[in-house]
């Protein structure tokens, strides 16, 4: 399986945040409106603050307890206050981070369906998955708690720094000292939970790819007696995530004790001085000190968090990082000037077509053939000559090298991808069926067909009377990729749905699994009636088919080396005459 190497770095954090706040930009009118109510709780907390220190100088010092009453109700008030407008920020914010994550969530889901074939090749599905979901939640979570805390921190730093100097520079002075030490020690400790805040995120989108590796798997997992092994391996990568997650969760934490210790220390030398400051007879109370202390504390905080948050954001970025990644991907698109085709004849022709998956290996070489409307191509060959490929270059599932692949004269390149594969239709060996209805599955053919239409195909494919026996008939919802349904009757629910999209052009991939011979009757008359009128190409593998094809191409080594009808090839007695000696004399249909 492909492993994604758990970088430990972040690539570009710079880019990253403009990224993200770029999805965050378009929810402006939350974020003023966040951005006000913060400015509303900074206000109430300083003039909160202030009061404090009134009750002690004003009213205990003097014993004005009728006063007392009366501000302790209105700082009641301004508490309330604080805290409805702090829930309606939180509130704002869950909204934003919600709307951003589904945003992300989108384009990301969009361009994975715009992905070219070759990158699943090339990276596992639960990778992507990760992605999909871990990374764009991480991103959410942080979001809505950290980006109020990130507003309403600056907001309170910079009010309660104001508000300290205008009551005593000399005590603000004296309470900022500590704060370097504060930041320094989180610097320090951030430069080593960095990169494993990082490495968790990347394995754990190494454990999905897993997971989801050996659950669509575990049949051949249970055959194979792989379970020990598959265990093994599992736990590995397991202790790896559970190793990075303790260490970076462990040394981040550390960081919340020390900063107390350090904002303790800061509040007993500013009551220390204060004191020293009333005693030497300089103009400061008892009120104002105490008041500094707690505009100190309240500064403290949001400088606290904030350095936390850098923590977790830490995290988010390197799910977002992730994210992008994929988005940056180069999506399989259509040229600027291609055409939508309709109608098309099926003239198929390749000229010279040459081919590799990665640029080291030529999987295809000067392919030329031409397939004439209507007719039946049967490509025969041994296994990894190349047949799979040639089926999946007339889709445009990949680019050629060099040559020309051209359908009505027209080059493939040339023409759009959704018009193409509208033109196309494969039946698969192995097709996938979709959790929905027997219905919904079939009207994948052609999303506009009726329910008679449907009916009709199922008909023609011999599926309707399976399909009446099953519990709910059409409706019946299938589980997953058809599960509870036999290798045959998934075949012909292909079969209909090839014959719903009535393309011109068909390829199939036919069955190499032995079916009972009722269901081989039943499919073999199915495909007649898909390929009646259409240019069919077929991965040949019953001899019915091969023998009655208008073309044979035998295939090795992704040369075509020999062609012509069966007779015809019989006769010249070479490569094909071989292969149909060893392979289809003994195999199906004779
Ligand atoms: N996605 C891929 N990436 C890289 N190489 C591939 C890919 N798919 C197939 N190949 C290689 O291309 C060659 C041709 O494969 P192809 O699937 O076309 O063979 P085939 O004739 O259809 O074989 P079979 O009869 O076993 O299905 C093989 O050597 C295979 O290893």
């Amino acid at each position: 399986m492909h492993m994604v190497k758990s970088n430990e770095k972040l690539n570009n954090p710079k880019e990253t945040i403009n990224r993200l706040l770029k999805y965050i930009g378009s929810k402006k009118a939350s974020l003023i409106l966040i951005f006000v109510f913060c400015v509303i709780t900074t206000l109430v907390s300083i003039f909160g603050t202030k009061l404090n220190g009134d009750i002690v100088d004003n009213y205990i010092a003097t014993g004005n307890m009728s006063g007392l009453y009366k501000i302790c109700i209105i700082l009641i008030a301004m508490y309330l206050a604080a805290t409805a407008s702090t829930f309606v920020q939180n509130r704002l914010m869950v909204g934003i981070a919600q709307k951003t994550s589904s945003d992300i969530r989108k384009d990301l889901y969009e361009k994975m369906q715009h992905l070219p074939l070759k990158y699943y090749d090339t990276h596992s599905s639960g990778d992507l998955m990760s992605r999909l979901t871990n990374d764009i939640d991480n991103i959410n979570m942080t979001l809505s708690q950290s980006i109020t805390q990130l507003i309403s921190g600056v907001i309170n730093i910079i009010g309660m720094l104001i508000a300290m100097l205008m009551l005593s520079p000399q005590l603000t002075i004296i309470g900022l000292l500590t704060i370097p030490i504060t930041i320094m020690g989180t610097r320090t400790i951030m430069k080593y939970t960095q990169p494993l805040f990082i490495k968790k995120q990347g394995d754990l989108g190494n454990l999905n790819g897993y997971i989801e590796e050996m659950v669509s798997g575990q049949k051949a997992v249970l055959l194979f007696g792989q379970e020990e092994n598959v265990k093994k391996e599992f736990d590995n990568i397991n202790k790896s995530i559970t190793k990075s997650a303790i260490l970076a969760d462990a040394i981040s934490g550390c960081m919340g004790p020390i900063n107390n210790f350090i904002n303790n220390l800061t509040y007993l030398v500013l009551a220390v001085c204060g004191g020293v400051f009333i005693l030497k007879g300089m103009d400061i109370s008892v009120g104002i000190v105490f008041t500094i202390i707690l505009y100190m504390r309240n500064f403290n905080q949001p400088i606290n968090q904030i350095l936390n948050i850098s923590n977790t954001l830490q995290g988010a970025l390197a799910g977002a990082e992730r994210v992008f990644e994929v988005m940056d991907e180069n999506p399989e698109m259509d040229k600027d000037n291609s055409v939508v085709v309709d109608n098309l004849q099926g003239e198929v022709k390749l000229e010279k077509v040459e081919f590799s998956y990665n640029n080291d290996k030529k999987i295809l070489n000067n392919i030329n053939l031409t397939a004439h409307k209507g007719q039946t191509i049967a490509i025969v060959g041994p296994t990894g000559s190349g047949k799979t490929t040639i089926i999946n270059l007339l889709n445009k599932f990949y680019t050629i090298d060099s040559g020309r692949i051209s359908i009505d004269g027209k080059n493939i390149d040339d023409i759009t991808m959704e018009s193409l594969r509208k033109s196309v239709s494969v039946v698969l060996q192995d097709t996938y069926l979709f959790s929905v209805s027997v219905r919904e599955n079939l009207r994948y053919g052609n999303l506009n067909a009726t329910d008679e239409e449907i009916e009709k195909a199922a008909k023609l494919a011999n599926a309707h009377h399976f399909i009446m026996q099953l519990e709910d008939g059409y409706d019946t919802v299938l589980s997953d990729n058809g599960g509870n349904l036999s290798q045959g009757q998934r075949q012909l629910l292909s079969i209909a749905r090839a014959i719903l999209s009535n393309s011109s052009i068909l390829i199939l991939d036919e069955a190499t699994s032995s079916i009972d011979t009722r269901t081989e009757v039943a499919i073999q008359e199915a495909m007649v009636n898909l390929m009646k009128g259409k240019t069919t190409f077929i991965i040949a593998h019953r001899l019915s088919t091969i023998r009655n094809a208008d073309k044979i191409l035998a295939l090795k080594d992704g040369e075509i080396i020999e062609r012509g009808t069966h007779d015809e090839l019989l006769q010249s007695d070479g490569f094909y005459a071989n292969l149909y000696n060893s392979q289809f004399r003994s195999g199906l249909g004779i």
